[in-house]
């Protein structure tokens, strides 16, 4: 068991690069709660997921409202135990733990939620030191880390204010200040900017990106927003109706899903195809051929697209379309006016696909 430790320090830790040694290791894991079905039957919450989540990276779980995110944050910090399956967290299998063995676990697991969940009669400071407390580190040492900690999200300033005085951005830090306390190896964060404003979520996420990268924080973040996945997370699972549909590479899952529930959900927010409202007004203004073709992550991509249209003598016009990056890849698509003979037009749409280009005719 991880006793709690008194070197603790706001300092790098062997920020060891995210690797694929697991850290959190969820297997074949289903989650029934009994009676809160419709007519008192069991809900499963969560159906035969399993996942890998590596040491040092940011894992984001998407899903919708009800997916089951909560409960597989739950179950990871051993609040909740699986009908079914099992859970790793680093050494230890939480699931085979007792309730006292648990809460040692605990101690290396952060969390953050959306509603910061601070005391409200305490100071900044005193909610900061509150899990120093419980952990038995003596007051002076304990005064010691929260000043570090404090001056690590930007709040040493605020250390003597009480939470209602500090703005929603400015708890969350609080908030993480206090996950970081007993210096864990996991960070969960529920939700944790679902109450914020945009330019705060972009603070709280730098932050988190910090911890991250400088403390070697191994973190799972868990939301309903794609724009904050899309934004930190390494690798990504989307939970629908309590079952794991898809998982991979924040590229891998955003740029190419490889089930309809997957692309249901980051659809949204990468610019994909024209909506039917969209093409609708293209057709009025524009009479050549609409095709879109999806972007590739391949040097000279749009080069060699003009090239083959230029050989077979089609004239293209972009219309519509995006090109956006997700880790520090291209990745959007382009719909075309094609215009030419027909026979012309055509025979450079075969040679696009003998190429490997995906592309759409919208008819
Ligand atoms: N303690 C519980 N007892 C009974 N049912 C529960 C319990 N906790 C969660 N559920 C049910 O399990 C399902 C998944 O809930 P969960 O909170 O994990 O989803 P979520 O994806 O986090 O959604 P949200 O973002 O709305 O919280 C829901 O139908 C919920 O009602």
């Amino acid at each position: 068991m991880p006793g709690h430790r008194c070197d603790m320090s706001v300092t790098t830790r062997d920020a060891e690069p995210a690797g694929s040694e697991p850290y959190v290791r969820i297997e074949h894991v289903t989650k029934r709660f009994p009676g809160n079905g419709r007519r008192g039957t069991p809900l499963t919450a969560l159906r035969d997921v399993s996942l890998e989540v590596a040491r040092g990276e940011v894992f984001g779980v998407i899903g919708h409202s009800g997916a089951g995110k909560s409960t597989l944050v739950r179950l990871i910090n051993g609040l909740e135990t699986p009908t079914e399956g099992r859970i790793h967290v680093g050494p230890h299998e939480v699931t085979a733990l007792s309730e006292r063995d648990r809460r040692n676990v605990r101690r290396d697991i952060g969390m953050i939620f959306q509603q910061f969940n601070l005391f409200r009669s305490r100071t900044v400071a005193g909610n900061v030191a509150y899990p120093l407390k419980v952990a038995g580190v003596g007051q002076p040492e304990r005064d010691r880390r929260v000043a570090r900690l404090l001056d690590f999200v930007g709040l040493l300033d605020r250390a003597h204010d009480h939470p209602e005085q500090l703005s929603g951005g400015q708890k969350q830090r609080v908030g993480i200040a206090r996950a970081l306390a007993t210096e864990p190896s996991l960070l969960l964060a529920d939700e944790a900017t679902s109450a914020l404003d945009p330019e705060t979520t972009g603070e709280v996420l730098a932050l988190l990106r910090r911890i991250n990268r400088e403390l070697g924080v191994t973190i799972v973040i868990i939301t309903h927003e794609l724009d904050v996945i899309r934004s930190i997370a390494d690798r990504v699972a989307v939970l629908d109706g309590g079952e794991l549909v898809e998982s991979g590479s924040l590229y891998e899952v955003f740029a190419h899903p490889s089930t309809e529930a997957a692309a249901r959900f980051v659809g949204t927010t990468l610019r994909d195809r024209p909506s039917a409202a969209t093409l609708a007004r293209l057709r009025r203004t524009h009479s050549g051929r609409l095709v879109t073709v999806r972007v590739r992550d391949r040097t000279g991509f749009q080069t060699a697209l003009a090239a083959t249209f230029l050989r077979h003598e089609v004239a293209a016009e972009i219309v519509f379309g995006g090109i956006s990056e997700l880790q520090d890849r291209p990745v959007g698509s382009l719909t075309f006016e094609l215009t030419g003979p027909p026979d012309a037009v055509d025979a450079s749409l075969a040679a696009l696909r003998s190429d490997g280009v995906e592309l759409t005719e919208e008819d």
